[in-house]
């Protein structure tokens, strides 16, 4: 909630095109979606948090000294997650505001472990996420899928439990498409992970690691060689080298860009440091996402506008990112059909009016 990272130097014109535009969200967490409303509301039931109740006390309390300080901000967010019902309630309510920015997929990225660990029983947890994910399709019309994250910091007990929860068939959710790793990448080295990945992939899912956030391209090698990465989260390091942007070229691996986060996380310095037009200029298929939005004083409208400005892109060129998501997506194809003939239509809309 850092709100002088909401870019104002985003034409008036090219903010409202984006507001109306249909789009994709790959790259967002369930509990980093959370509200200031939601979040006020939860604290408020368990007093006992020292999570502010006040929203506007908020913009302090998710305002991030380094990495390691919004991971230990988040886990306090994640605290106040001890019910089914409020599983239910905080999914429901971040599909409300994904669908008032028009996105019509979203890949949310869930991490189960930190909930069982803290009590919540598995199967009421998977019946709150796809009860709301049905009730979402059915009152907003956004497609909910969900990407289950082994938090790499909490070791191999976490690995195992995630991938058990992703793969047993009596518990695995209808709308489970992909396997993650989140959390700190410094001393949580991604080849150790390759056994879960491996059982994860061999039940069906894709591979979708966070990696080259906070450390090196060396990480997003490691993604791509031991955790067989379809797309990678962030990748931001792998400007560093240039044989590596080639492959992830090459291979038509998508990087999830989240401009705005990598700021607040302080993981680039400055907006204008940030290396998606290396990535654009290198032909990598750049998507674009909000991450944990409330927390970092965003929402995926405000990370099309920065890219945009970064990119230096008309409407046509905004409508082709939000296109590039939707080819990345794991949405069957025609899923996908449907929703680039929507961006095209509106586009074409905007541009005659
Ligand atoms: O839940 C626990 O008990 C626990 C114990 C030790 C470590 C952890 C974690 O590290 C959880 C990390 C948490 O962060 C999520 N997240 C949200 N945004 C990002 C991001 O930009 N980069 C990496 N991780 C992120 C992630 O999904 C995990 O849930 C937990
Ligand atoms: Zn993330």
């Amino acid at each position: 909630m850092t709100e002088h990272l909401v870019d104002p130097r985003a034409p008036r014109d090219l903010k409202a095109f984006v507001a109306g535009l249909p789009k994709a969200e790959l790259h967002v967490h369930h509990v980093g979606s959370a509200s200031p409303r939601i979040v006020s509301e939860l604290a408020a039931r368990h007093p006992d948090s020292k999570v502010p109740t006040d929203p506007a006390a908020l913009v302090d309390y998710f305002s991030f000294t380094d990495f390691a300080h919004f991971i230990e901000v988040y886990l306090s967010v994640v605290d106040l997650i001890r019910t089914p019902e409020d599983v239910r309630l905080l999914t429901f309510e971040v599909a409300r505001d994904l669908a008032r920015q028009q996105v019509r997929y979203a890949e949310l990225t869930i991490t189960p472990f930190s909930s069982t660990r803290r009590g919540i029983d598995e199967r009421a947890f998977m019946d709150a996420i796809e009860d709301a994910r049905k009730a979402a399709e059915a009152d907003f019309g956004t497609v909910l899928r969900w990407c289950f994250d082994i938090p790499g910091e909490a070791g191999l007990e976490a690995a195992e439990e995630t991938t058990r929860l992703a793969t047993d068939d009596r518990l695995r959710p209808e709308g489970l498409v992909s396997f993650g790793l989140g959390g700190p990448e410094v001393g949580v080295p991604r080849p150790q992970f390759k056994p879960y990945f491996d059982r994860a992939i061999a039940a069906g899912l894709h591979s979708v690691p966070h990696a080259g956030e906070t450390t090196g391209p060396q990480t997003v090698w490691d993604a791509l060689t031991h955790l067989r990465a379809e797309r990678i989260g962030h990748g931001t390091s792998s400007a560093q080298d240039p044989k590596l942007l080639a492959h992830l070229a090459e291979h038509r691996i998508p990087l999830e860009v989240c401009p705005t986060s990598n700021i607040a996380t302080r993981a680039v310095r400055t907006l204008d440091e940030h290396p998606i037009k290396e990535f654009a200029e290198a032909g990598v298929l750049v998507t674009i996402n909000s991450d944990d939005p409330p927390m970092f004083g965003t929402d995926l409208d405000n990370e099309y506008a920065v890219a945009a400005r970064l990119l230096d892109l008309d409407e046509r060129g905004v409508a082709d990112l939000a296109k590039n998501a939707v080819e990345a997506s794991f949405l069957d194809a025609a899923g996908k059909t449907r929703i680039k003939e929507e961006i095209d239509t509106y586009t074409t809309g905007w541009l005659d009016r």
